[in-house]
């Protein structure tokens, strides 16, 4: 049986959203694990004032392709930019492009879309469904084209609470949404979203969802796979461990819990926590091209590419272990800079708890931090943070407090089929994760990848949470003396209890000084 890299060799790629988390990992496994692919064509747009070319060259110099360009330095000449817009008619892919992609293209990765969860339905739908649609109608025009590959979502179906390998119903018939919003002025759209969406929590898995029917649709005519990745966290070995490049999802909380910010949030402890490392995404996603092309399944295959049902770990477990052990501790060994407060993040299930800690961890800290700006003359700014920390937290918690359960029998079938040397290469066998080992390094690459910040600083940020800590048990002393003060002042008792206290004190300091001078 030939091997993975085997088959990559001489093969030209297509690849969207390579310039995103997920797509930057697969352009640079293939680069690494398959050196004999012929080309990586990226579709990419100019944004934020960036050419197309300054952005491909600015990704990679990437550390990401550190691996990579030690064994090719010359490997950038095998990536071939080609500019487009997913949300314009044809993709805007000029037309001698369009040529050169239909001439050449082997197997096709789509990686792109928004994967916000406030997106706008009207963005979303353009985006996740309607591009999906133009690039299956490109793809079709392609004349070598073995496999496609869509990467989809496991909340693609979140309504649900057991999850199968299946394409199921589309809420709504794609083509006709998409031409009933087609008149409608945002507004009107804004006010009928949450009807449209109905039992799923936002527009992200909304069209996720249309896109698989979008995608099924053209199953005749396609050899399709689609991945259903769960929460993608950061590389858990390759290219090398904790490697990660964005705030969503845990990255986020692991930031804001470092930096002291976020002290509360709330989860179900007997849920699982579904994370799974991009790098098992990405050596499936590479799997499953190869197995789709070669075997060219009759039928769409779905990948539900997950931890919970084979490797679990519960929210209860990052509670109890991780936030209070290893994030905690891992923080407090390997602090992040500028830190606002001493890392103590606690997870708990009970709402009026959660709310509680809010108003006094983080309202009530925010309050007095914003009073102490203002006094020195600086804009206040605390809880203006805060407000995005809990608008952040509150999109997140539907995933945090709810179960899920998949079934990943193609991701065990597609396992079975790899030679053992691919088995290691392509590893995407999660039983090995060790969640501890895991989230340290997630959350040393946040510092490292995320915040960009220097291991060699670590001596001054633990000083910061020094001082930090020194601020705390100041403003905690101060606030017993006073309210000490004004409790004396209103009781008998008190003040008895007081005298009482402090004679107690003054006879054993005599008695300990009397003892002393007798010694010598
Ligand atoms: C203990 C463990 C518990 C873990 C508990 C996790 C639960 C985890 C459940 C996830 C469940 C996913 C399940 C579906 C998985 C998919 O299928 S897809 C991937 C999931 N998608 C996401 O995670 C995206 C979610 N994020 C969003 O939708 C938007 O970011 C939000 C939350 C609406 C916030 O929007 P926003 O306020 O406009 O802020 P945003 O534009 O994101 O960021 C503004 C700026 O702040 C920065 N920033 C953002 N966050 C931070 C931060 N924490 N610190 C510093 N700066 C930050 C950004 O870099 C950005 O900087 P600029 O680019 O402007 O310079
Ligand atoms: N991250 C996660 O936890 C999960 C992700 N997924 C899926 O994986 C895929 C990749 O996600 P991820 O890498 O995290 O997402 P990112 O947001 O990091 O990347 C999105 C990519 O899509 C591109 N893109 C977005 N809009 C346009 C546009 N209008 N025209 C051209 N390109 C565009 C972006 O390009 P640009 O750089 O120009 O913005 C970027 O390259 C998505 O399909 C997502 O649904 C599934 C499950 C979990």
């Amino acid at each position: 049986m030939a091997s993975i890299a085997d088959y990559y060799a001489g093969k030209s790629v297509l690849i969207t959203g390579a310039t995103g988390f997920m797509g930057k990992v697969l352009v640079e496994k293939l680069l690494r694990s398959c050196p004999e692919v012929k080309a990586l064509y990226i579709l990419v747009r100019p944004k934020a004032g960036q050419s197309m070319q300054q952005r491909v060259s600015d990704m990679m110099k990437c550390k990401l392709f550190d691996r990579v360009r030690e064994d090719n330095p010359d490997f950038h000449q095998k990536i071939i930019p080609i500019s487009s817009e997913l949300t314009q008619p044809g993709l805007a892919i000029s037309p001698e492009d369009v040529e050169k992609l239909t001439a050449c293209i082997n197997i096709v990765f789509h990686c792109a879309a928004t994967i916000r969860f406030d997106e706008p339905l009207k963005h979303a739908l353009q985006l996740n469904v309607i591009a999906t649609q133009q690039l299956l109608s490109l793809a079709q025009q392609m004349h070598h084209l073995e496999a496609f590959i869509h990467i989809s979502t496991a909340y693609a179906n979140c309504n649900r609470r057991h999850i199968d390998e299946v394409i199921y119903p589309p809420p709504v018939e794609p083509k006709k949404l998409i031409e009933s919003l087609e008149w409608m002025d945002d507004g009107i759209v804004r006010d009928i979203t949450p009807r449209l969406i109905s039992d799923r929590p936002n527009t992200y898995t909304y069209t996720k969802a249309l896109a698989e029917c979008v995608v099924q649709q053209e199953q005749g005519k396609l050899n399709i796979g689609i991945i259903r990745p769960s929460i993608v966290g950061a590389s858990w070995q390759e290219p090398f461990p904790g490697w990660i490049d964005n705030f969503n999802g845990p990255s986020g909380v692991f930031i804001a819990a470092g930096k002291g910010i976020l002290r509360t949030m709330r989860a179900n402890n007997d849920a699982v926590a579904d994370l799974i490392p991009v790098d098992v995404v990405i050596n499936l996603t590479l799997a499953a091209g190869w197995y789709t092309a070669v075997h060219r399944p009759k039928s769409v295959l779905v990948y539900n590419c997950t931890t919970g049902g084979i490797n679990p770990f519960h929210w209860g477990e990052i509670g109890r272990y991780i936030i209070c052990h290893h994030v905690m501790s891992t923080f407090k060994r390997n602090p992040l800079e500028q830190a606002f407060r001493r890392p103590n993040a606690n997870i708990t299930s009970n709402y009026l708890i959660n709310q509680y800690w809010i108003l006094v961890s983080h309202k009530f800290p925010a309050l007095i931090y914003d009073l102490y700006l203002r006094l020195s003359g600086q804009k206040p700014q605390m809880m203006r943070i805060f407000n995005r920390l809990h608008k952040a937290i509150g999109l997140l918690e539907y995933f945090s407090s709810q179960d899920w359960e998949w079934n990943s029998e193609n991701m065990s079938m597609l396992m079975s089929q790899l030679t053992p040397e691919d088995r290691k290469t392509f590893n995407f066998d999660v039983r090995q994760l060790n969640w501890p080992e895991y989230i340290e390094n997630y959350c040393i690459g946040t510092k490292k990848y995320v915040l960009n910040e220097d291991m060699s600083d670590i001596p001054a940020a633990r000083q910061h949470l020094r001082k930090l800590r020194n601020i705390r048990y100041t403003f905690n002393t101060l606030l017993l003396v006073f309210i000490w003060r004004v409790f004396i002042a209103r009781s008998q008792m008190a003040r008895n209890i007081w005298y009482f206290v402090v004679s107690l004190c003054f006879k054993f300091l005599s008695y300990f000084r009397a003892s002393s001078t007798l010694t010598n």
